[in-house]
């Protein structure tokens, strides 16, 4: 390519300097010579994405240069000391955002992240910092975590519940995964899920994921404002797009919480620290809350774009799939327990695979704006220029990445010892590391008989994926945190296939993706498997209750002892050296069989320990714990308002098992069992149950193998609650108070929900809680949030739709003890 290069003006800085003002000329960065009208446009158009185009022109002009696109001034940077001092040393220069007519049509007034700064920008950061990068010993780090988990519980439920999957057919997997992203967002910023069915719902989805493609790419009357017109079309599409989004997120989020909002209690998500902000801050205004939810819960398609071409690489390279479930089996022993966000740093490669992937899509970083004439690298920028920042040539470079064009995870892998690990994550900003640690020894992971663990690599110099500076993406953490869930959580239980790998685009900068991606269920283990994981849980009883202690020479004599994760063989029964796991499994001899057949009885004796910690591995009774622990302080509560019951509506699913629990302790032969295990049996009407499941319930149940009929199983807890006094919600019914009786005058409504009240103790259905917040909603704007019932044994029971009355009523009680006259 040959382009003649220009000194286009000079820039005037004036610098105040002891009391006298310096007027200093600076030429601006050399560039193109632009056509009339169109600049230099000519030189983008013939590339795909215009990032591969300012990396080519790089090749002549350097690694700064101008451009003119339409007549609009623009400055491109291309290298990491430039991009640095573009966004940190002169950061404040630079906070400035292009005034595009397209981003006030698809954001509107105030977008969080392509406003110029401002104090409220700053606010508006600091305000979501705490919800969106929590501390992993944080309470909302286990918030997100646990709600990362209940969503991928309900994406499997309905997965399963997808034939398309069972039968090995093809599945776009694409709309239910960004439903899923979307409810994690929804869920962790407002408390409010969404159901998969619900077609407002899907339209948002689809809308937001329609705005993320747009926001990535750029559009002629951009930089052409005039040529708007014929564009009309499209305006009205993106108009169409955000209008629906904003009038569902007023309507279905923000309306409800404004008129349960608690402003003294405390803050339990983000939504509450918004509003809270509303009351607090002079400058906040409830449009800067809009605004600032449909930034926030729209980054979910970020995550649900990611973890797609994740899938499409693992499509197109199988051995990436099976490397991440490799990490999940380690951890969860055999898909026992979902993967959660404490399972992160023991799952490097998994990790790794989530920043190649954004390493080798390199989307693009939003283009900042020059809000003060100001220097870098002694050009003058003008004030209004827009800079490009251009990472995709970070991304792409064969200086700083070995085969940059190759979509290897373990680029982003290292070995090092527990104390080198341990100093390099220690060394927090990744600025502060210099260019040695560039990437030059990938295949050192190969390096054999080295007594070092795997890490990822978190200070890498040259990759940005989130920009750095004042403007930083705001939601990395978020993004990392629901992506590795999704990812690991999806590759643990499927496989991913493609009948047309060529469909599947992951090429860089490319971040489309038609996806015909299918998942099919991760085959039963062979039976050498199956005895592989028996021979472990083996191994952890004996190494749990330090069995065969005095005799450790008859097991190895026994069978050779292989590490199960490296197939390395073992001189004992320790942790592999090579691989730090203590995985190691039996591979029989035939000579051996009969020592092993002495072994295996000695074991046997143990079985119920055997039994016991299998269980204790598939994690379940930590939600049992917390079940329990939710429902002590419901009983103190009730106790202070001197009722024999309280019930919040999102503490259903704890009273619900509660109840069950105790009515009749022999269902559920320990508390192991929580309600969401017994609605995926009841939701998916028997067909698919795990394993474990099936035979814990058979166990409970003490059936024989001929009773095996889960139908009659269910039909049993379904008159268990029946007796208790538990009716399940017909949600048909409440969608007629909802959604059909839009003609019922308020009266009518009231008495209506009345009567809701008094058939129906509460809704017990994978609706619930969006079910109980609408139903509860209602009654409580007329009964001051507060409402009794008597159920059929005389109880009563208090149900209130928000927890933060809950403490409020309390401290009202302790005041004035006159709280029956509220009711
Ligand atoms: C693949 C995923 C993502 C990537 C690669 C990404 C990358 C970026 C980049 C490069 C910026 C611009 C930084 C700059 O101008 O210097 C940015 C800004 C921003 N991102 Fe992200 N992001 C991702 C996901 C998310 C998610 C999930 C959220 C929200 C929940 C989010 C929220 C934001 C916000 C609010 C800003 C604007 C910050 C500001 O201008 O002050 N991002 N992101």
């Amino acid at each position: 390519m040959y382009v003649h290069l220009t000194y286009i003006e000079i820039t005037t800085i004036v610098t105040p300097k002891s009391g006298m003002e310096m007027v200093k000329e600076y030429k601006q960065a050399p560039g193109p010579i632009p056509w009339p009208i169109i600049g230099n446009l000519s030189l983008l158009l013939r590339f795909e994405v215009p990032f591969e185009g300012f990396t080519e022109l790089s090749k002549e002009l350097g690694d700064i240069y101008s451009l003119t696109i339409g007549s609009v001034r623009c400055l491109v940077v291309n290298n990491l000391d430039l991009i640095k001092e573009v966004l940190n040393q002169n950061g404040k220069f630079f906070g400035g955002r292009p005034d595009f007519l397209r981003y006030h049509k698809l954001f509107g007034g105030d977008p969080l992240a392509l406003c110029d700064w401002s104090p409220l920008q700053q606010k508006r950061r600091n305000l979501a910092r705490i919800h969106c990068s929590p501390r992993n010993t944080s309470s909302h780090f286990k918030r997100m975590s646990d709600i990362g988990c209940l969503e991928i519980n309900e994406l499997m439920i309905k997965l399963k519940s997808t034939n398309e999957i069972i039968k090995g057919e093809e599945l776009d997997i694409k709309p239910i995964l960004q439903q899923t992203c979307a409810n994690m967002f929804s869920h962790y910023m407002c408390s409010i899920r969404f159901d998969y069915d619900d077609k407002d719902f899907q339209k948002v989805v689809e809308y937001f994921d329609e705005i993320f493609w747009e926001i990535n790419q750029s559009c002629v009357y951009d930089f052409f404002p005039l040529l708007a017109p014929f564009f009309r079309k499209h305006i009205t599409t993106i108009t169409k797009w955000s209008t629906f989004i904003r009038r569902f997120i007023l309507e279905r989020i923000i309306r409800d919480r404004e008129c349960n909002a608690d402003m003294e209690g405390a803050e339990n998500d983000f939504t509450d620290v918004i509003l809270k902000s509303l009351t607090e801050s002079e400058n906040v205004t409830r449009d800067t809350i809009l605004y600032m939810l449909e930034d926030f819960i729209g980054g979910h398609s970020a995550v649900g774009n990611l973890v797609l071409i994740a899938l499409g690489h693992v499509a197109k390279n199988p051995f990436i799939g099976e490397r991440i479930k490799q990490e999940t089996d380690q951890i969860s022993i055999s898909a026992h327990r979902k993967i959660n966000l404490y399972d992160m740093d023991k799952m490097p490669y998994t990790m790794a695979t989530i920043f190649e992937v954004l390493r080798y899509s390199s989307s693009p970083i939003v283009p900042h704006v020059a809000t003060e004439d100001a220097i870098v690298s002694g050009y003058g920028v003008t004030k209004g220029t827009i800079v490009f920042i251009n990472n995709f040539k970070l991304n792409t470079s064969s200086q700083l990445w070995k085969s940059p064009d190759i979509f290897n995870p373990e680029r982003f892998l290292e070995q090092t010892s527990d104390k080198e690990s341990k100093t390099n994550f220690n060394r927090g900003n990744p600025d502060s590391l210099n260019q040695s640690d560039m990437e030059t020894e990938e295949n050192s992971l190969n390096k054999k008989n080295m007594n070092k663990n795997i890490h990822l690599k978190t200070n890498i110099p040259h990759f940005l994926p989130f920009s750095i500076g004042r403007r930083t993406c705001i939601g990395q953490n978020l993004l990392r945190s629901f992506a590795f869930i999704l990812l690991a959580n999806i590759l643990q239980h499927y496989q991913v296939h493609s009948k047309d790998l060529s469909a599947i685009k992951t090429k860089p900068a490319c971040v489309a993706l038609p996806l015909l991606n299918y998942l099919r269920e991760r085959e039963r283990e062979s039976k050498k498997e199956r005895e592989s994981a028996y021979n472990r849980k083996i191994l952890r009883v004996i190494k749990k209750f330090d069995l065969f202690k005095d005799q450790p020479r008859k097991i190895t004599m026994a069978c050779f002892v292989k590490c199960f994760n490296c197939k390395r063989s073992l001189k004992t029964l320790s942790e592999c050296p090579n691989c730090q796991q203590f995985l190691p499994y039996f591979e029989e001899s035939q000579k051996s069989e009969i020592i092993l057949n002495e072994i295996k009885a000695e074991v046997k004796s143990c079985e119920s320990e055997i039994e016991e910690l299998c269980q204790d591995l598939n994690g379940i009774e930590s939600d049992c714990m917390l079940l329990q622990e939710g429902y002590a302080i419901l009983q103190n509560e009730a106790k202070a308002l001197q009722m024999d019951l309280l019930i919040c509506s999102n503490d259903l699913e704890a009273l619900e098992v509660k109840q069950l629990q105790t009515k009749n302790d022999s269902l559920f032969e320990s508390q192991r069992v929580t309600t969401s295990k017994v609605n995926q049996i009841l939701n998916s009407k028997l067909n698919y149950v795990p394993r474990e499941l099936e035979n814990q319930f058979f166990k409970s149940k003490k059936l024989s193998n001929e009773d095996k009929n889960l139908q009659s199983l269910v039909n049993q807890i379904d008159d268990l609650k029946l007796e208790i006094g538990i009716k399940r919600l017909p949600v048909n019914a409440l969608k007629t108070t909802k959604h059909q009786d839009k003609n019922l005058n308020k009266m009518n409504r009231s008495k209506k929900i009345n009567e809701f009240a008094d058939n129906y103790l509460y809704a017990c259905d994978k609706k619930k809680s969006e079910v109980g917040d609408n139903y509860f909603g209602n009654v409580s704007e007329r009964k001051k949030q507060v409402m009794e019932i008597r159920d059929k044994n005389s109880k009563t029971v208090m149900i209130l739709n928000n927890r933060k009355r809950v403490s409020k009523l309390i401290q009202e009680k302790t005041k004035t003890n006159a709280f029956d006259n509220n009711i």
